[in-house]
């Protein structure tokens, strides 16, 4: 269980984030939207142990998180710089097994594996800049898989991707997501996106001193498809409610309509 108690966060004198609790069950995909500049990142980077807790506490398994957690992968939208361009996409992939003391041919061994369930099998002795965007970063997913985490952070990784190339990686995302468990943190601007992927969506109200807005379970079947999917009436109903919610003001995001009313009427 991932679980953030009260956490605050600022850079100096610049106030992010401001009294953020959540507790985020194994295994759960919770998607992490918010009005741009709100502090999604610097959450992410706060769970992944990169950026010092200022107020409040982050823990994995009731355990502190001071630095990088164990089994731990993180995936970035700019995949481009992610990837080392004078090794192979399959010793891209095979590095972070070095740190598991694992031989070469057992760490080769693993990320082919990897580069199979993305299907980049036939990629795998290629530069990475020789492959498009959509494959890179479909290699830097096989990297973030190959650790085998237990929590997976992802940032925007699928932002500058064509919408075509980005369905089909969604897709992976979710069958990734069936059948390996891992609990995920998935921070996105695009609302449909979040509603398609998440068993779960939390909105953060805009900043500065964001908050959770909203957090809102997604009852859709766990079989998602790009088409009858985003068809089904609970689906436009939950991407009109995160819309609405990402859109609000920050005070009326926060203690919703009814309470923001005597505010705007004077
Ligand atoms: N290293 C930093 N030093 C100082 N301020 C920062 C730093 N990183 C981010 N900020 C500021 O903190 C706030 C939150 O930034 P963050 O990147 O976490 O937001 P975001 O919601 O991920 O933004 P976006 O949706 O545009 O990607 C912004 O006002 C940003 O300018």
């Amino acid at each position: 269980m991932l679980r953030l108690d009260s956490l605050s966060q600022s850079y100096g004198e610049h106030r992010v984030l401001r009294d953020v609790s959540l507790s985020v069950p194994d295994g759960q995909l919770l998607c992490v939207v918010g009005p741009s500049g709100c502090g999604k990142s610097t959450l992410l980077r706060t769970i992944a142990g990169l950026l010092p807790v200022r107020e409040g506490a982050v823990t994995i398994d009731g355990t502190l998180v001071t630095g990088v957690p164990d089994r731990l992968a993180v995936v970035f939208q700019d995949y481009g710089r992610s990837l080392l361009p004078w090794l192979s996409v399959r010793d891209n992939v095979a590095l972070p097994l070095r740190r598991q003391g694992l031989r070469r041919a057992e760490r080769r061994a693993e990320a082919e594996h990897m580069l199979e369930r993305v299907g980049l099998e036939a990629s795998a002795r290629r530069s990475p800049w020789q492959l498009s965007g959509g494959m890179q970063q479909r290699v830097a997913i096989a990297r973030a898989l190959v650790v085998r985490p237990s929590l997976l952070l992802m940032d925007e990784p699928f932002g500058s991707l064509d919408a075509r190339t980005r369905e089909d990686l969604e897709d992976l995302l979710l069958e990734v997501h069936r059948t390996d468990g891992a609990t995920i943190v998935f921070v996105t601007h695009d609302i449909d996106e979040s509603v398609y992927l998440g068993d779960r969506v939390v909105v953060l109200s805009a900043g500065p001193d964001s908050r959770v807005a909203r957090d809102l379970p997604v009852g859709l079947p766990a079989q998602r498809d790009q088409i009858a999917t985003r068809g089904l009436p609970e689906f436009v109903a939950l991407r009109a409610e995160v819309g609405r919610a990402v859109r609000a003001p920050a005070r009326a995001a926060v203690l919703g309509p009814a309470d923001a009313e005597p505010e705007q009427a004077r």
